[in-house]
């Protein structure tokens, strides 16, 4: 029998019980939920990772819905546990769902959230400073003054690399992708090559029309190209960033064969999944070619490295905060509560997971719509009109 674990608990008398497995930041996702009428209770064990047994314990015998994290293992057990307890509706504080087995969530009957958009430019920030702390050894650079070794100036003292008019490689030309693409291009004047399954019109038509603009201005115009492999990206690109989802498409997208196709002094950043990179090959690489640098907020086994990572100078590691911005990860919590109370409240999907801004505001009352439901065609839900105004 799992021990109890500890909960803190608002509007204790709601007819609705939701589990929050995680404290999340801010107060506007607790007030989406007890605004329809649920009890929300939040698990408050120290535990940095619940596991499959800890979760079943929290939804008892009881619960119509739960917030979970992209840390937990939400498949079968889980989904059917939370069906048994009348539960109706899962949400993860995440864009990313590959922690889900959607299949599973979808044959209970259960609709399955996640939170994009909310964390696309905190991510894509993220990403460019893992660029630039990689590029021009930062972190190198603070050890070495930290450790007393600076005896001043030297022509060669961390030498790194310049970005204005080089190649930005992006591998996953989505939200956060294009985000990143255009930081990239307006800040450092790159050339972007990309390779999606899907054309990115949008980045294209940004790229060209700075360009237009930098010509304008006298100054050389940036370019595009689409690639029509990840190889292409990896052999022309100077800087690679991987904004993929993690399927069975990019798993190891990035392998031993392709690091040995990247320029020996390239920049390769990972904020997407630690999967999407066989880190194992990437020490190798990394050991084997001092001038190749990478910036990783994403680990294959989070949250452990692969041996000898953490040892390489030429490698930038933070613990998966990409989308840690204040404003970022409480509206990451708010979606998510949305996702979940909408369901329980039988309000339709929004029709465009796109354009989240709408739930965002606190002074005016979020549409009454659950912001993004990934099996939402799967169970046959309604998608709304996006015009229906309600607070939840
Ligand atoms: N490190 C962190 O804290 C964060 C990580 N993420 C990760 O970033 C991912 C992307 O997020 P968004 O940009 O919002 O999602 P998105 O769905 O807008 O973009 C993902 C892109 O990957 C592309 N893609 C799928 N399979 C591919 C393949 N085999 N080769 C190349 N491209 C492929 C899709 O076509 C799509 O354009 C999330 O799924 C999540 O795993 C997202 C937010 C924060
Ligand atoms: O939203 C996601 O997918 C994350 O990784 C959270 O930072």
């Amino acid at each position: 029998m799992a021990r109890q674990l500890a909960v803190q608990v608002h509007n204790a008398g709601g007819s609705l019980r939701v589990l929050s497995t995680k404290p999340m930041p801010g107060t506007q996702w607790i007030q989406a939920l007890t605004s329809v009428g649920c009890r929300v209770e939040i698990c408050t064990e120290p535990k940095t990772i619940l596991s499959v047994e800890d979760i079943v314990s929290l939804i008892g015998t009881k619960c119509d819905g739960v917030i979970g994290q992209l840390t937990e293992d939400w498949g079968d057990t889980l989904f059917g546990a939370l069906k048994k307890a009348g539960g109706h509706a899962y949400s993860n504080m995440a864009v990313g769902y590959n922690n889900v087995d959607v299949d599973a969530a979808t044959r209970h009957g259960i609709s399955v959230g996640n939170t994009p958009g909310v964390l696309t430019e905190t991510t894509a920030e993220l990403a460019a400073s893992l660029t630039l702390a990689a590029a021009r050894r930062v972190v190198e650079a603070d050890d070495f003054m930290r450790a007393g070794k600076y005896e001043g100036w030297l022509p060669t003292l961390f030498v790194g690399n310049l970005l204005k008019g080089q190649t930005v490689g992006i591998i996953g030309a989505g939200r956060i992708g294009t985000a990143y693409a255009r930081m990239m291009v307006e800040g450092f004047k790159m050339n972007v090559i990309y390779y999606d399954l899907y054309q990115s019109t949008r980045l294209e038509k940004f790229v060209s029309a700075y360009g237009e603009f930098l010509k304008s201005q006298g100054e050389a115009p940036v370019h595009w190209r689409r690639a029509s492999s990840p190889e292409e990206v990896l052999k022309e690109a100077d800087v690679i960033s991987l904004h993929p989802v993690l399927d069975k498409t990019t798993y190891h997208l990035i392998n031993k064969e392709r690091l040995a196709l990247m320029k020996k002094e390239a920049v390769l950043v990972n904020a997407s999944r630690g999967p999407v990179v066989d880190e194992v090959a990437l020490v190798e690489h990394l050991k084997a070619n001092p001038m190749f640098r990478v910036g990783l907020d994403v680990f294959e086994d989070e949250p452990y490295m692969k041996p000898g990572l953490g040892d390489l100078p030429n490698a930038v590691v933070v613990p998966h905060i990409a989308s840690a911005s204040k404003w970022t990860r409480e509206g990451m919590a708010t979606l998510a509560a949305q996702n979940v109370a909408a369901k329980l409240k039988g309000y339709p999907v929004w029709p465009n997971s796109n354009n989240i801004e709408p739930f965002l505001d606190e002074n005016n009352p979020a549409p009454a719509a659950a912001p993004s439901i990934v099996n939402a065609k799967a169970l046959g839900l309604p998608v709304g009109d996006g015009k229906t105004k309600a607070k939840l």
